[in-house]
């Protein structure tokens, strides 16, 4: 029996790192998943490793359990019901593991992700052999959210095959988990997040985990019913960054300037709070579609401008500004910034033809453009070969 989970990756549409702060902000799933795939190996295989592939990055680590097993002893007490974080010394631990693997230079950043894959593993499954499969049709470090979908979707699989979650594995197709059963693997994830972030606030992980649009702050959701269409443009810069480090200088400033900073914070709340209003306002309300459009494009302009406070914009999100704002369309960077991604909004009645122009105007710039469907599914399981 194999299962395979899916959790997809996300956009923020304002709040970014001001969330970390206590402000709230609102973010939707995308339609771009990263996949897991979990496979215990029968006795006849006599396969005594935990195996790891990352199949898009070409890239296959493993472990003999008996090391995990000496590196990380706690985590065979633990239980796959109660979520744990990582001790700093468990950390230093599963570090010296990671490191002994031979990450390419080039491809050092992703230590963290495999540390996290070591420590929800021996959590939740303690010191079994297995085989796990990554892929992902998400960007890594650009600010879609990589790091929530790839920590959800592990999650996710490996709760499949717990005590703490029970689920019809005869089902056919993806099949999503219950509402309990979310919120357990939404804390699982968090855990795994925390290992990747330092501080993460939560945001992805909830948003990855339950899909659709939400309404976030501190800790707490709440779904969003969007009464309106929303277009968004997704520029990836190609400048590659790492969140941890972007937000732990949002953490910095604060420390310099902290009234000055929780100025910008309480703004970006109220920039959150006012588009969420205006997402969920009924349909043919005193509002037509082009003034929420004008209300939301301002908001966005807004937010660029406290992140660029906050420290995180960058020359090339700078450049997609400049390009766009030719075209009279509204941009600000979404997730960390220091590079990344960056959101576009395509009013309803824009032509097809300025859409054209833009991209083809943005990508000669070295940038890569594209249009993915917002709002739609959170984690999800299926489960093939007999049990
Ligand atoms: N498919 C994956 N396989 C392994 N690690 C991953 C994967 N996706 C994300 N990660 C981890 O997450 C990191 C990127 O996360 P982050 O800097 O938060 O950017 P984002 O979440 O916006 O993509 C990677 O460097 C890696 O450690
Ligand atoms: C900057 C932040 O608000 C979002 C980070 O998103 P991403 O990892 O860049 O996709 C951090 C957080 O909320 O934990
Ligand atoms: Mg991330």
């Amino acid at each position: 029996m194999e299962v395979k989970a899916r959790a997809p990756g996300k956009i923020i549409l304002a709040g970014e790192h001001a969330v970390v702060h206590g402000s709230t902000a609102v973010a939707a799933s995308l339609d771009l998943y990263t996949y897991v795939s979990l496979r215990f190996p029968t006795p006849s295989d006599n396969d005594e490793f935990l195996r790891l592939q990352l199949k898009d990055l070409a890239l296959e680590f493993s472990w003999p359990v008996a090391r995990i097993k000496d590196a990380l002893p706690e985590a065979g007490s633990l239980l796959s019901s109660k979520p744990t974080s990582c001790s700093i010394e468990t950390m230093k631990s599963i570090a010296a593991q990671v490191e002994e693997q031979n990450i390419p230079e080039a491809k050092i950043g992703l230590a963290s992700g495999v540390s996290a894959f070591l420590w929800l593993y021996s959590c939740i499954h303690g010191f079994k052999p297995a085989t796990v499969v990554i892929t992902s049709e998400l960007p890594l470090g650009a600010g879609l959210g990589s790091s929530a979908a790839f920590c959800v979707a592990l999650s996710a699989a490996l709760l499949s095959f717990s005590d703490s979650v029970s689920l019809d594995m005869s089902q056919q197709g993806w099949t999503a988990f219950g509402e309990s059963e979310l919120e357990l693997l939404n804390k699982w994830a968090f855990e795994g997040e925390k290992i990747i972030h330092g501080k993460p606030s939560g945001l992805d992980n909830t948003v990855s985990t339950y899909g659709n649009m939400i309404k976030f702050r501190s800790g707490n959701l709440t779904l969003i019913q969007s009464n309106m269409p929303l277009k968004m443009l997704i520029t990836n810069t190609k400048v590659g960054r790492n969140t941890k480090a972007l937000v732990a200088g949002v953490s910095e400033r604060t420390i310099r300037h902290p009234d000055a900073m929780s100025l910008v914070f309480n703004a970006v709340d109220s920039i959150s709070n006012e588009l969420s209003t205006i997402i969920q306002s009924p349909a043919p309300d005193e509002l037509s579609i082009t003034e929420k459009e004008e209300k939301i494009a301002e908001l966005m302009e807004m937010n660029q401008g406290l992140l660029q406070c906050m420290g995180v914009s960058h020359a090339s999100i700078e450049t997609v500004l400049r390009t766009t704002l030719k075209y009279k369309l509204a941009s600000k960077l979404t997730g960390a910034g220091g590079g990344g991604c960056v959101l576009t909004l395509l009013p309803t009645l824009l032509s097809g033809t300025v859409v054209d122009k833009v991209i083809a105007e943005l990508e000669s710039c070295g940038f890569q453009c594209l249009i993915a469907a917002i709002g739609g599914k959170g984690a999800e399981v299926s489960f093939s070969g007999s049990s």
